[in-house]
């Protein structure tokens, strides 16, 4: 495991959770990407080295409608870089680890990606990040 790659934040109106902060951070977001895979529309914000996912859901059975209908907007997940994503993901399963994925899947800003279940956490859903790296010509 690396640094944290970002901190997703579950919101119901993304239009006007960018506006809210921009203007906390006092900039604008650098990237808006929809995964449909995950039925969510992401915006990014960097703040020197930290990364903020905001996230709203773009239909009912994506897990952020879910999450906001039971919790609530806010804080959703937290996410790690990591260098081999497939070798930690063993690594994790081994150790007893729940991961609700077997294969690592496409998230957004070029990231191959991989959850924990929230039960086996201490209550807090993890997200693993690989970068996709280009190759070279
Ligand atoms: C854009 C791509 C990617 C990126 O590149 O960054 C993303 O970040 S996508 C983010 C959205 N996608 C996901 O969250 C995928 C992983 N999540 C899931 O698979 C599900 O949300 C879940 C964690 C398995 C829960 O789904 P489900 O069991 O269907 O929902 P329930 O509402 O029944 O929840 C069960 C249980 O888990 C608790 N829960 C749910 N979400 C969270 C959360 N984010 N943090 C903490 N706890 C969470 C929920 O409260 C339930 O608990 P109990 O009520 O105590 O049973
Ligand atoms: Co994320």
């Amino acid at each position: 495991m690396k640094n944290v790659e970002h901190i997703g934040i579950a919101v119901r109106d993304l239009e006007a959770a960018e506006k809210l902060f921009g203007t906390l951070f006092n900039t604008q977001p650098y990237k808006r990407e929809a995964v449909a895979s995950e039925f969510v529309e992401t915006s990014f914000f960097q703040i020197n080295q930290t990364k903020i996912e905001l996230l709203e859901a773009t239909n009912s059975d994506s897990a952020i409608a879910k999450f906001i209908e039971k919790k609530g907007e806010g804080f959703h997940h937290i996410a790690f870089e990591v260098e081999d994503i497939l070798s930690e993901m063993e690594r994790l399963k081994s150790e007893g680890f729940i991961l609700l994925n077997d294969k690592p899947k496409k998230g957004a800003d070029n990231k191959l990606v991989c959850f924990l279940h929230p039960k086996g956490t201490n209550g807090m859903l993890i997200e693993l990040c690989q970068e996709i790296k280009k190759p070279h010509l």
